[in-house]
């Protein structure tokens, strides 16, 4: 539809349901590129010793690692398949692109200047040998390059780097599945399991499943509400949680033990079919991306991530429901915050996880096997084993870095024991080399050079059973005692009665409003209904819109039946849209699925920091294009593909001239139109805002002819007193004219 996956412009900024994204939250081009300083900055010792020993690939291949590394990464980019041009686009890069760009290709010694990734489905994604700076600056791939930037203004098409998108391959998503991506900003690989969430779905339809992306950094976020609004999904929530401590959504809870009184909803617990655990990294993965990392790098960031990435992992494990899948992934080639982070998570979990052997799946990607020995460097030392780090430095090298996961609590001795030895040893020589005992070989390493990408980590794990009681424990002892420590000893808890009174505190600079409490220290909620003011400082609270004059208002202006699209229950609104009472500005539009885990947010006192939740449908005009009797909400461009199957009113038929006219013109006098049977119909619709669908010439021009599916192209238009006026940003429009023309 044209409305599909539109952008916007010119809407009033917002912080929480954000429009806009700040520059700084962009995501720094690639540093320019010159060879001749080429090798000083694309060069670090430490880490080239730290890759040769740890091993992660054969001598042999050293050579080959280190030199794919100081090349540019080439761009990647993947098609929309929600997008309704998707099938366009492929064709656009299959028959013009593949062909048109070849003689580059000729030039740089390579066969294919672009080609379809062999290993994701459907020839969805693309890999070219251009990095994105060449793309950018060679005169010869302009008009890809203004291909590219169109289509993903747009959204038909989100550039992406080739390795990031493969977790949600191996996640196994289905439409009707819950999913938790964890640490999701800047949010492409949400938009890729929003993309398999609404694939089968026809239009209009909403899919049973939903995500939940939650980044712990609002301004990343904002970032993510950019990218993924361009998916038009009513099936999203973002969050701005500490993933490590995701609230428990639990009705039945002791701490909403008065809520859940009267709460009714369908879910009593927030679980997820499947989770996402994009942790945070030290990203050395990305080195041909971001030649930055090069100087930055050292071994400690990997090291000083190790215990976050672990306690994030457990806490993506105990949101799971049994039998469900989470993938744990980073973009860094480091055994301690890969191999390490899985074996102590396994560890933890003991026979209630499980690593699933992916071997099979995806063939065509080139991947090795996770490795069971390594070592841990800390200031210029490497150890083979706990055993020999001396105590002083046991705050920073942890047990669980090692392959064995073993402690020895009454070692005092050892290679580096005496603080005055340690500058000059190198290695904790008199220590064995530890071999992890677990099936690690069933995770995936991607290297660089074996498909010319970047580095990435994968493991898949099985829920098989309820954690071991103690992990559930251990969550709620560390947050009731503040949190403040993410080195959590694996140990069983017996006190488990204490209640988690800030559930999630402010660890991040975030207040909480003062909560009232009983003398068992719980959470008050509030008794009659649940709580609607903001409860996270700098977060509008979500509000249900239950202003049943608005919802009439809407409901018969565009004909919207309730059996058909229920609009009752499903609008919500943010607090700073409702300055005075009945002066909504913007409604959101959530599915049932969004719908059922708000309401149980609610009845347990808004635990979860909700940033944006739903697609944006409905906006409020401005009073002067508002005549007596038209409705005051038009409907958003985004909200457009998925009210349209239901509306029955406000809608026109345009034939092909008139309808490329109106987006040529932009507005166009009634009597002005070619066909003046569309003029006549124009001029007898309700004032106000209404849709024009463009027919086909082999389609009459009543509006009961032409049914919506997933080819229909609309466009939302102002009928005013004389005539009609496109809606419809500049970009948008360009891009439809071209579309018109092929
Ligand atoms: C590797 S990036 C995620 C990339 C993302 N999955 C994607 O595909 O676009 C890691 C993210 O983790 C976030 N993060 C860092 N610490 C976190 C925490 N404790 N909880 C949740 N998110 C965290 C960072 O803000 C960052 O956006």
């Amino acid at each position: 539809m044209g409305g599909r996956g539109r952008r916007h412009r010119g809407g009033r900024s917002h912080r929480n349901q954000s429009e806009d994204v700040s520059r700084e939250n962009v995501p720094k081009p690639l540093k320019s590129f010159d060879s001749s300083i080429q090798n000083r900055t694309w060069s670090n010792l430490d880490l080239e010793e730290y890759y040769k020993e740890q091993k992660i690939v054969k001598a042999e291949e050293w050579d080959s690692f280190i030199d794919i590394l100081r090349k540019p990464l080439p761009a990647a980019f993947r098609v929309n398949s929600n997008g309704q041009f998707c099938h366009e686009i492929l064709s656009i890069l299959e028959n013009d692109f593949v062909k048109s760009l070849q003689a580059e290709a000729v030039e740089s010694g390579e066969l294919e200047a672009i080609k379809p990734l062999p290993w994701y489905p459907n020839n969805l994604a693309w890999h070219s040998n251009f990095s994105r700076k060449e793309i950018r600056k060679n005169h010869t791939l302009e008009r890809f390059h203004e291909f590219l930037k169109l289509e993903t203004e747009v959204g038909n098409m989100t550039r992406q780097e080739a390795v990031s998108m493969v977790p949600p391959l191996f996640l196994d998503v289905h439409p009707d599945h819950f999913v938790l991506d964890m640490c999701a900003a800047p949010g492409s690989k949400t938009f890729q399991l929003l993309e398999i969430i609404h694939e089968s779905a026809q239009p209009g339809s909403l899919p049973n499943g939903m995500v939940v992306a939650n980044d712990v950094d609002y301004k990343r976020s904002n970032l993510l509400i950019h990218q993924t609004k361009r998916t038009c999904t009513t099936n999203l929530i973002v969050t701005n949680n500490e993933g490590q401590h995701f609230p428990n959504c639990n009705s039945k809870s002791a701490l909403s033990i008065i809520a859940s009184d009267k709460y009714h909803g369908p879910i009593d617990q927030l679980l997820f079919d499947r989770v996402l655990c994009d942790v945070p990294c030290s990203g050395d993965g990305t080195l041909r991306k971001a030649p930055d990392i090069w100087r930055r790098w050292n071994s400690g960031s990997g090291n000083g991530l190790h215990s976050l990435q672990v306690v994030i992992a457990m806490r993506g494990l105990s949101l799971l429901k049994v039998g469900g899948r989470m993938v744990y992934s980073t973009c860094s080639m480091n055994p301690i915050e890969n191999e390490a982070v899985v074996a102590e998570i396994m560890r933890r979990c003991g026979c209630s996880v499980e690593l699933v052997d992916v071997s099979d799946k995806l063939p065509e990607l080139i991947r090795r096997p996770g490795i069971k020995k390594w070592k841990v460097h800390d200031r210029g030392v490497w150890y083979r084993s706990y055993k020999g780090v001396p105590k002083l430095q046991r705050d920073s090298v942890l047990r669980s870095m090692f392959p064995s996961g073993k402690s020895d609590k009454d070692s005092t001795t050892g290679a580096g024991s005496n603080s005055g030895e340690m500058a000059s040893i190198r290695c904790d020589e008199s220590a064995e080399e530890e071999v992890c005992d677990l099936p690690l070989e069933r995770c995936a390493r991607i290297v660089p050079h074996d498909q010319n990408t970047g580095g990435f980590f994968i493991a898949v794990l099985h829920k098989v059973s309820p954690l071991p009681d103690f992990q559930e424990k251990l969550y709620q002892r560390r947050n009731a005692r503040g949190r403040n420590s993410d080195t959590v000893v694996a140990q069983p808890e017996e006190n488990t009665k204490e209640i988690v009174v800030e559930e999630a505190a402010s660890d991040n600079g975030l207040k909480l409003e003062k909560e009232p409490t009983n003398k068992e220290g719980t959470v008050e909620l509030a008794k009659e209904v649940p709580p609607v003011h903001g409860k996270w400082k700098g977060l509008d609270p979500v509000i249900f819109l239950r202003d049943e004059t608005v919802i009439n208002g809407i409901k018969s202006f565009y004909g919207i039946r309730d059996e058909s699209f229920p609009l009752n229950g499903h609008l919500v609104t943010r607090n700073s849209d409702t300055s005075s009472k009945g002066n909504v500005k913007r409604i959101y539009y959530v599915s049932r699925s969004v719908k059922d885990v708000l309401e149980l947010n609610l009845a347990v006192g808004q635990k979860i920091k909700v940033a944006s939740v739903g697609l944006k449908m409905f906006e409020k005009q401005s009073a002067r294009e508002c005549e007596a009797g038209s409705c005051s909400f038009r409907i958003t461009s985004e909200g457009l593909p998925v009210i349209l199957p239901y509306m029955t009113k406000q809608i026109l038929h345009a034939t092909m001239v008139d309808f490329k006219n109106l987006l040529q013109h932009k507005s166009i006098k009634f009597p002005e139109f070619v066909h003046p049977e569309f003029g006549q119909k124009a001029a007898e619709v309700a004032e106000g805002y209404c849709v024009v669908i463009l027919v086909d010439g082999t389609q009459k021009l009543g509006s009961e002819t032409v049914k919506v599916n997933s080819s229909t192209i609309a466009i939302g238009c102002w009928k005013g007193k004389a005539s009609l006026t496109v809606m419809v940003t500049t970009v948008d429009c360009d891009q439809l004219i071209q579309r018109l023309r092929c």
